[in-house]
């Protein structure tokens, strides 16, 4: 399970770094109102509802005032217990509206708020791999999670409060001129003095909260390398260390969290002796007024009544403006990831690729990333279907770029990538991964049971194909020693079971998936002799009647290859089998007698080793 709010360990901070532009943050709320009008008919309800929960809050006063002038003040008591009944339905007709309003809002905003997360997920699925090569996993993740939360906060609490603080406002506001434009003009001396101090506070606070978070994420973050790397913590024995870096960043969040709260605490008060100063000056006026005649005691009550739900949302508003700006935030940092064209867009047109036999030709192809430095230059070659094509060159020569342009996840430049004499370019990339299997060094596995993740190569396999899948992959043999077998659950980060066995697992998904080319990312790790072997025997089976492009590193796998392409700074400088690449004496030469290519192994030791070993045990 992921502990850590991936948002705070990057850093990432849910409050605008700056005021959003006006421009787009227009073009954010239109955007988020098309998610909110798939729910009309809620939408408008909870207007109504908001609607009429405010006017039953405005009906209050004028009853209250009412009470006073026509039954308490005159001593007329007929008709005043009416008064008070509908005093207390009016109370509790509001209490019915506002829990109403508050249901209906909660599906809305949960709704929208699901389908936000749903086409944000399922786009992520589809960017092409460059666009994920320049972004860290927390960042992403933080978009998700984080931002789409603080999209739901906003729709949950600021919307509602925006549109009935706005009624109230304009109702309050024309029942207080409706009952007395002196005392109007009173109750609106102070309005911009509490919008201006409830401004003013709520940026300082807003720089605080900003640091808050920043200081969260990096603890957060460090937390989170220190957990992941905790046995090289422990290998090293940097805890003391570690302990003092973490109560160093602990103490600055402490800090800022205080300055923060202070801040932030600060406005309630203040907006109180705002609130409290108002009232007592209508009081004071209000008082005087009636003494002379000029108004009653029962408007003045409604009126002080009025001034309160006046003052209320202006607070409101002021208190909103924090989380209206971090939901809005959080939808354009969404809406941002939603417009990256996906992968598979403009593809409509492109035809399918037939099963193939596995012919692969790659004529002249040179590539660039976006860098635009020339990664590759003119690689030609033939693999004929079946054949072993082992890749072989110093690290960063271009082995792992020529697989991936085989699988077009990144678009070459100029020549072709020809598939059975088809240039790949002119087909769907799923027809053509659909006819591809890769195994990568760093096994991947998710967390779930075995099976479930040998059968992630053919979902529709049967239990039966996965056993013989496993069995030929040489996996079932540590497998069923496992307690609970096959229904073994894994977990993503794999604690459970060992490196080799891991990259078996991957192997037998390779070979349930039978695909016509295979590309194998031999891993350099080492793994005990005995895994070794194992995989040795696993690849020798997983490449069988495939064509399979193998990014080499032992010995024992580059002899076996039909051809090995040995690469160098992006060309390839020999090619032939390894009889013919020794006897030319270039730089598969030099670097199997320097070992300094590929892993100087040789095999027939460990083979004969294995050949020893009980037949239940090698399967
Ligand atoms: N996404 C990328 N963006 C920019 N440059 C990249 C990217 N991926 C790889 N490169 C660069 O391309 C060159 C070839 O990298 P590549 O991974 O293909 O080498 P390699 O031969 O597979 O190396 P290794 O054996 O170490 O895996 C390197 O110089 C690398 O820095």
């Amino acid at each position: 399970m992921y502990c850590f709010r991936p948002v705070i360990s990057t850093g990432i901070s849910p409050y605008p770094s700056k005021e959003l532009n006006l421009m787009s943050t227009t073009a954010t709320l239109k955007r988020l109102g098309q998610y909110l009008l798939k729910y009309p008919v809620r939408l408008i309800l909870v207007f109504l509802l908001t609607l009429m929960a405010a006017g039953l809050t405005l009906l209050g006063p004028y009853l209250t005032g009412a009470a006073l002038d026509r039954y308490i003040i005159p001593g007329r008591y007929e008709g005043f217990l009416e008064l008070c009944i509908l005093l207390i339905a009016v109370a509790i007709l509001s209490s019915l509206v506002s829990w109403l309003q508050s249901i209906i809002l909660a599906e809305v905003s949960q709704r929208t708020v699901w389908s936000l997360r749903r086409d944000l997920f399922q786009h992520l699925q589809q960017l092409p791999i460059p666009f994920f090569a320049g972004k860290s996993h927390g960042e992403l993740m933080s978009r998700t999670t984080n931002d789409i939360d603080n999209v739901s906060n906003t729709l949950n609490q600021s919307l509602v409060q925006l549109i009935s603080s706005v009624i109230m406002l304009i109702g309050s506001l024309t029942m207080m001129l409706f009952l007395n434009i002196w005392l109007t003009l009173i109750a609106l001396v102070t309005a911009p003095l509490i919008t201006f101090f409830a401004k003013w506070i709520s940026r300082r606070t807003q720089v605080q909260f900003k640091g808050q978070q920043q200081e969260l994420g990096q603890m957060n973050g460090f937390i989170e390398e220190t957990v992941s790397g905790h046995k090289v913590v422990h290998l090293f024995h940097q805890e003391s260390r570690i302990a003092a870096e973490f109560n160093e960043t602990n103490e600055r969040l402490k800090k800022v969290g205080i300055r923060a709260q202070i801040f932030s605490g600060v406005m309630g008060p203040f907006m109180n002796l705002f609130g409290h100063t108002t009232y007592l000056l209508i009081a004071a006026v209000g008082g005087w007024l009636a003494v002379r005649d000029l108004t009653t005691v029962g408007i003045i009550v409604s009126f002080l009544g009025y001034s309160r739900q006046f003052s209320g949302p202006l607070n409101e508003v002021a208190n909103q403006y924090n989380m209206i700006q971090a939901g809005v935030a959080g939808a354009e940092r969404v809406f941002e990831i939603l417009d990256i064209p996906s992968e598979y867009e403009d593809e409509a047109s492109l035809g399918h690729l037939k099963p193939i036999t596995g012919k692969v030709e790659f004529k002249g192809v040179s590539f660039q990333y976006d860098t635009g430095k020339e990664i590759l230059k003119e690689i030609t070659f033939t693999a004929n279907p079946g054949e072993t094509i082992a890749l072989v060159g110093p690290t960063g020569a271009g082995k792992t770029t020529i697989v991936n342009l085989l699988g077009r996840f990144f678009e070459i430049n100029e020549g072709s990538i020809l598939i059975d004499g088809t240039d790949i370019s002119t087909v769907s990339k799923n027809s053509l991964r659909a006819q591809l299997s890769i195994v990568l060094q760093d096994a991947h596995l998710f967390s779930g049971t075995i099976r479930d993740n040998i059968r992630y190569g053919r979902l529709e396999a049967t239990d039966e194909e996965v056993e013989e899948a496993a069995v030929q992959a040489h996996a079932h043999l540590f497998i069923s020693r496992l307690a609970q077998g096959y229904l073994t659950e894994l977990s993503a980060e794999g604690g459970n079971i060992s490196q080799g066995q891991r990259q078996l697992i991957t192997i037998a998904r390779a070979i349930l998936a039978d695909r016509a080319l295979l590309i194998l990312d031999e891993a350099t790790s080492s793994v005990d002799t005995l895994a070794e072997i194992q995989i040795q025997k696993a690849i020798k089976q997983v490449i069988a009647g495939r064509t399979s492009f193998i990014i080499a590193h032992r010995l024992s796998t580059i002899r076996h290859a039909d051809t090995i392409l040995v690469i160098k700074d992006g060309q390839i400088v020999e090619q032939g089998n390894h009889e013919e690449l020794l006897l030319r004496e270039g730089l598969y030469y030099e670097l199997h007698g320097s070992g300094k290519g590929f892993e100087e192994e040789e095999e027939s030791g460990k083979m004969d080793e294995l050949e020893l070993l009980p037949p239940s045990y090698v399967k």
